[in-house]
């Protein structure tokens, strides 16, 4: 560690210190962004919230920071058969606190402060002052889980500025976490207008206004972003972005679709993801990854590139090396790539050049095709 950086107060389970520790190279320093683009400010109905401080471009970096603390979702406490449901449920939180209070006691008087002075709407179930600020303002921490199956290993972050995001259903930020440096990186994942405010996104997205809301009712708000209250509108669309998952080796070897019949869903779909304002789920890459492998299936190389550059600029996903090799359209790595002309070299029982005379041979010894292009036996 640098000297001078932030520390994190942690409570972990066994295992998950090492998680990291162990990580070759293990600590780096912290990675900032050249220019600071955010400022934190009051709001007239949201409370606090982040605004950025000049227009950022989809990938820009907006903030890197070490959460104030970490602290397991749960703590294991002993189910007590003479206890009604609401009273273990009261002693299990009773428990995570007093895990808490350790871990707080130990930090800095300015990291208290900070900590103490976010928002908290669990005043009123039973959690402690502690617990309930991190059921407010927690980030999802899922990677430190030492090899076990259950909610061992489920962490929850607090952070002194990205606690202060506020929540939207098209968010236009997404944090990665980067466990080298015990950090996470803050990025736009769209187009923000300088003083734009910065939001993020606190339950699941991909489903309706409604299932929505009632995710957020421990947040003590309802959300008024614009497909909330264009949810007759939105619902739909959504409703459809879910229904579609881009599988590049279905289309390549069925015959019975048209040659730009993916290209033309993908695009599609992603005009959906851009009106919804869905740019930070996972599924927007996998829609931009399967553009790409089209191309490269339509021998393309220089289509293929263009959304390998946009690939590249999802900084808040862990962008895979191989799309690095193929920014470049005359790359070598396109001849080589297994997916290159696969559309174009498929034969006429919509395989590959290779399986074509597997089949043709099957087919000579009464084989049969099955629906994928697999030869069964009659
Ligand atoms: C993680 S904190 C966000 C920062 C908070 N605004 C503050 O003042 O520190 C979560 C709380 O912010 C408020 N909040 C977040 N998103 C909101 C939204 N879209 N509309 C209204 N209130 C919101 C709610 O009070 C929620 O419990």
């Amino acid at each position: 560690m640098e000297p001078g950086e932030p520390v994190t107060e942690c409570f972990f389970f066994p295992g998950s210190k090492e998680v990291f520790m162990n990580l070759r190279g293990f600590p780096q320093p912290m990675v900032h962004p050249s220019t600071p683009a955010f400022r934190m400010a009051a709001t007239p109905d949201k409370g606090t919230a982040l605004f950025s401080t000049r227009k950022l471009k989809a990938g820009d970096h907006i903030l890197t920071e070490r959460p104030l603390f970490v602290g397991a979702r749960g703590a294991p406490t002993q189910y007590h058969a003479n206890l009604t449901r609401e009273q273990n449920t009261q002693h299990a939180l009773n428990t995570l606190e007093q895990h808490f209070e350790v871990s707080f006691k130990r930090m800095s008087t300015e990291s208290k402060a900070a900590f103490m002075a976010l928002a908290n709407s669990h005043k009123e179930d039973g959690s402690g002052p502690l617990v309930g600020v991190v059921r407010t303002n927690a980030l999802a921490l899922d990677d430190l889980r030492p090899g076990v199956k259950g909610d061992i290993g489920l962490y929850s972050a607090v952070c002194k500025d990205i606690s202060r995001l506020n929540h939207s259903c098209s968010p236009n930020t997404s944090a990665r976490f980067d466990m080298l440096s015990f950090s996470y990186q803050l990025f736009a994942v769209r187009d923000i207008a300088k003083s734009e405010e910065l939001t993020y996104q606190y339950t699941p997205i991909n489903c309706s206004a409604a299932e929505r809301n009632k995710a957020l009712v421990p947040y003590g708000f309802v959300c008024a972003c614009t497909a909330c209250t264009n949810a007759s509108t939105s619902d739909p669309r959504r409703a459809a972005i879910e229904a579609f998952r881009p599988v590049v080796t279905e289309w390549v070897y069925d015959n019975a679709l048209a040659d730009d019949w993916l290209l033309i869903k993908c695009r599609e779909h992603l005009e959906l993801i851009m009106l919804e304002g869905m740019e930070q789920m996972p599924l927007h890459f996998d829609v931009v990854e399967a553009l790409m492998e089209t191309c490269i299936c339509l021998g393309d190389a220089q289509g293929a590139s263009e959304w390998a550059a946009k690939l590249e600029s999802f900084m808040w996903e862990d962008v895979r090396a191989d799309v690095k090799t193929l920014l470049d359209p005359a790359s070598a790595a396109y001849q080589k790539h297994p997916l290159w002309r696969a559309r174009l070299d498929r034969g006429p029982y919509g395989l590959h050049k290779s399986f074509n005379s597997l089949a043709e041979l099957a087919l000579k010894n009464g084989g049969a095709l099955g629906p994928w292009g697999m030869v069964f036996p009659c």
